[in-house]
């Protein structure tokens, strides 16, 4: 079987500065794998590049052994790190708009996660917090049968509570046949969920391991792992 996410010999550079140089990633199904790395590392970019929003200099994407766009967006549920919803929209509107969106959208799980993520459906999106914002979109992502979910910081603005909720909301969604890629900083956050981690460092992968080889080989938090990486970097 092939991997949910090949990315080989990525590379992207913006006016002549390189924000990705080289990457590759390999992600099989069933993992959850956390991208992780300072400010302005690439990871959006990176992102923005598995679902063809940002077209690479050179190298390619595969998902589900496919490189062609309608595929990728067909097995991929994207959670961008900013609103893209319509503000007019109430968020059962969005709901809808999704289950007309995406085939593979389950509207009962939506209305049970609404309830998990404590979303009021007739709320307007205009009057979201941005913290209810992000919480709608990991819904709509979550309401996806998809293969590869890719979510771009989706616990960065939540007291610790919404963020236990979230992180319920991943792992409950992700089976044997899905993968999970979430960039974010809150590195001692995520450690629990993560089977695989990747720490990108001014568009080079600087590190690419297994959850489970950075607790044992190296005795290590995730988190302190990040720090002697990154101040050594
Ligand atoms: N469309 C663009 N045009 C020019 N430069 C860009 C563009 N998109 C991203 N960049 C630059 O690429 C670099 C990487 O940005 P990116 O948003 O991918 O980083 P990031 O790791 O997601 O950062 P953060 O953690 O702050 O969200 C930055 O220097 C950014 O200014």
């Amino acid at each position: 079987m092939s991997a949910i996410l090949e990315v080989t010999d990525v590379s992207k550079s913006f006016s002549g500065h390189t924000v990705l140089n080289r990457v590759n990633i390999t992600l099989e199904a069933g993992r959850v794998a956390g991208l992780m790395g300072p400010n302005g590392a690439g990871k959006t970019t990176l992102m923005k590049t598995i679902m063809k929003i940002v077209k690479p200099d050179s190298g390619s994407i595969r998902v589900c052994g496919s490189n062609a766009v309608e595929a990728i967006h067909r097995n991929t549920a994207f959670m961008p790190d900013r609103n893209q919803l319509f503000l007019w929209m109430k968020i059962r509107d969005a709901i809808r708009y999704y289950e007309d969106m995406f085939g593979d959208f389950d509207a009962k799980r939506a209305v049970d996660l609404c309830q998990i993520l404590g979303l009021d459906p007739a709320a307007s999106i205009r009057t979201l917090s941005k913290g209810t914002v992000i919480r709608t979109l990991v819904m709509l992502t979550f309401s996806r049968n998809a293969r590869l979910y890719l979510l771009d910081e989706p616990i960065g603005w939540f007291d610790p509570l919404a963020k236990h909720n979230i992180l319920k909301t991943i792992l409950a969604g992700i089976n044997e046949e899905s993968t999970v890629l979430i960039s974010t900083h809150q590195v001692k956050d995520v450690e629990m969920i993560l089977d695989d981690v990747l720490f990108l460092n001014y568009g080079s992968l600087i590190l690419t391991d297994t959850a489970e080889n950075i607790r044992q080989e190296h005795g290590q938090s995730i988190e302190d792992r990040y720090l002697e990486v990154f101040q050594n970097a």
